[in-house]
């Protein structure tokens, strides 16, 4: 709702008036543990559907949650501002990662999370997690966890501004590909709604997500995979520095290039998109794809 009430705010500074229609997502109520094919696409294809029957004409997304496997009939055309990039350590005490007791409980069902603190805290007990930011807190609270791993974009949106949390730095903790950030999806063909939407796109948002988005897809590795990723701009060079990790940690695969980029340009998102292939193929000569499918 955050997200979808921000992205209606930056349509209306750009002259176009909305209307919001809530929906509830299975991600947000079905509680069961991650699973292959059933947990892909669980916070966005509700969403999806409505755009698909007319029930609404913008998707707003998480892109992190949006699958990279495009919809034939759905066009994402645009990326807003993009939000803190981190995840971070969320416990009662808001202590930090060396401060957890041996053997901690850590709530998270992302196998990147997960993977990514095994490779620094090999002692720690990973455990599943579901439900949206304010269930898991609530699960933390009841101490079903020592700790729980949440990205700070959405504690941010939600203004928990008090929540004890430390940030994990990029060093132990590289987010998911397009964490923080917005995707924006019309059905293809609509161009009244593209003409306004693009509006609000920002060029550097949307072609460090490109890059890192098309690492992703180039992996193969779907969105549940222990695969990170993430796409910076400095003095007009895009830079994408990734992360393949096997479940457990102890093997840590990793990449980064850069190209120089011009963000007014045409070209910008096809040199992102090439970025993310020639990282991809770096991590694929050192053997991602057999530490993926071990990770299946
Ligand atoms: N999978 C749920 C989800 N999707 C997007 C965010 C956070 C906001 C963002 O990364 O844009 C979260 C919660 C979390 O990972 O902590």
């Amino acid at each position: 709702m955050w997200q979808a009430l921000h992205v209606a705010d930056l349509l209306r500074q750009k002259g176009a008036e909305t209307e919001i229609v809530p929906m509830v997502s299975s991600g947000d109520v079905d509680l069961r543990p991650i699973d292959g094919k059933r947990s892909v696409g669980v916070f966005t294809k509700r969403i999806q559907q409505a755009l698909l029957d007319g029930e609404g004409d913008l998707a707003v997304h998480s892109m992190k949650d949006l699958p990279t496997e495009r919809h034939p009939s759905l066009r994402m055309i645009a990326t807003p501002d993009r939000e803190t990039v981190h995840d971070c350590l969320v416990t009662s005490e808001g202590i930090d990662l060396d401060s957890l007791s041996d053997g901690a409980r850590i709530g998270t069902g992302s196998r990147r999370r997960g993977a990514q603190l095994l490779r620094v805290r090999p002692d720690l007990q990973i455990l599943p997690i579901r439900g949206n930011v304010q269930t898991r807190l609530q699960k933390l609270e009841a101490g079903e966890y020592d700790a729980i791993v949440l990205a700070a974009a959405g504690l941010e949106r939600l203004e928990m501004h008090a929540l004890p949390r430390v940030t994990l730095s990029l060093d132990i903790m590289l987010p998911a590909p397009g964490q923080g950030a917005l995707a924006l999806e019309v059905r293809s063909g609509d161009d009244s709604a593209i003409d306004r939407v693009r509006s609000v796109n920002v060029p550097a948002t949307a072609a460090c997500t490109v890059a890192e988005r098309t690492l992703l897809a180039a992996l193969h590795g779907g969105c549940l995979a222990p695969i990170a990723a993430l796409g910076t701009i400095d003095q007009a060079q895009l830079q994408l520095q990734a992360r393949v990790l096997s479940l457990d940690g102890q093997e840590c695969l990793q990449a980064a290039d850069q190209l120089p980029v011009d963000l007014q340009g045409d070209q910008c998102e096809q040199a992102a998109a090439e970025l993310g292939r020639r990282v991809a193929a770096d991590l694929i000569s050192q053997g991602a794809r057999t530490l993926i499918e071990a990770g299946r």
